[in-house]
């Protein structure tokens, strides 16, 4: 039996195909809009194609004994959903949907799903837990918000279970040095100042300076990207074992960092300044996004194993070794 990974090509899909390679067969459907090739694991059997495309999904699972699938295949930009809101639907909503139906015409019933603190939008506490109300701020959190309600619908209908995982914010990259998180264009804030401070650009922006926040600047929840790979494997298994059904996880490191704080560790960790703009606030971004991860750690005790500081040391790592590479 083989996991099928939707977005297998991308920066946390890959992370987790590196994961689970070694105990388990491993398919990964990308249609590299957003993934790159060179995060591909060879040991993975590789399907070029969308997850919109229904033919394509009758040769995934007519031609494999597909067992679960974890789905990290989408838009992800809070700024550009803000501007382009059907492309956001249309990919994360629409195409979710045709996979959904294969699964269930083919009777594959365990899902993971990658879904994300943007579902929250404005919290009304410090700390955010999975009761807190959902109330997205964007087109990107809505689209997530959306297939979660999917899958709740799908569950009572069909036999058919699942887990979301709402991340906070990955970063880092693997262990190995292989892996890294790249987007084209950069849009996340680390690789941003780490590229920056590889020479790549004259200078970072920091998007807006007048939050509620004791330095003004947003505060998110960073969480390394292995980290989020092992809670989709905890969380597979807690499907198959049935310790789990229909969940819903926040997955964070419970702390929070101020933008100026992150780009003061990746100059430390560099060696190197940044030369810095201080910039406007960008449409749709929260002042403060910070998780309780404890229900998933006394459910399927997750624990983060991976502080900030080995983030960034760990994508400057990635970023030092590669960044002259096309990816
Ligand atoms: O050049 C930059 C890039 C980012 N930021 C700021 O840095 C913080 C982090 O921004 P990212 O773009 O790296 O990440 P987001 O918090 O916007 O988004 C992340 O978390 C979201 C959930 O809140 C979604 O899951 C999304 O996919 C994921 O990338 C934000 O305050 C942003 O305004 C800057 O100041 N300058």
């Amino acid at each position: 039996m083989s996991i099928l990974i939707c977005g297998g090509a991308g920066y946390i899909g890959s992370h987790t195909v590196k994961e689970l390679i070694g105990n388990y067969e491993v398919v990964v459907l990308d249609n590299l809009t957003t993934g790159f090739p060179v995060l591909l694991d060879e040991k993975a059997t590789f399907i070029h194609g969308d997850l919109g495309d229904e033919e394509t999904l009758d040769r995934v699972f007519q031609e494999h004994s597909i067992e679960a699938v974890f789905h990290f295949a989408a838009n992800s930009l809070v700024g550009e959903s803000v501007a382009q809101p059907l492309k956001y639907y249309e990919n994360n909503v629409g195409s979710t949907i045709t996979l959904l139906k294969k699964m269930v015409e083919y009777g594959v019933d365990k899902f993971i799903f990658s879904s994300t603190a943007a579902t929250y939008g404005i919290p009304d506490s410090a700390i955010i837990t999975e009761e807190n109300p959902v109330r997205p701020i964007n087109p990107y959190g809505r689209s997530k918000l959306m297939v979660e309600r999917i899958l709740a619908d799908t569950a009572k209908a069909h036999d058919f279970k699942y887990v979301i995982l709402r991340y906070f914010n990955a970063a880092g990259a693997h262990a190995s040095g292989e892996i890294g998180e790249s987007h084209d264009p950069e849009s996340h804030l680390i690789p941003i100042i780490l590229q920056h401070l590889l020479g790549e650009s004259e200078k970072i922006s920091v998007f807006g300076t007048d939050y509620e926040t004791p330095d003004g600047t947003c505060i998110r929840d960073y969480v390394h990207v292995t980290d989020l790979a092992n809670a989709h494997i905890l969380a597979y298994e807690g499907l198959v074992k049935g310790k789990v059904e229909n969940e819903i996880f926040n997955l964070g490191n419970g702390f929070g960092y101020s933008v100026k704080e992150v780009i003061g560790l990746c100059e430390q960790i560099s060696g190197k300044k940044a030369a810095v703009e201080w910039t406007e606030r960008r449409p749709g971004d929260p002042a403060v996004l910070v998780a309780s991860s404890k229900k998933i750690q006394d459910i399927l005790g997750w624990t983060p194993k991976y502080n900030l500081e080995e983030m960034i040391q760990s994508a400057w790592a990635w970023h030092s070794k590669s960044y002259n590479r096309q990816i």
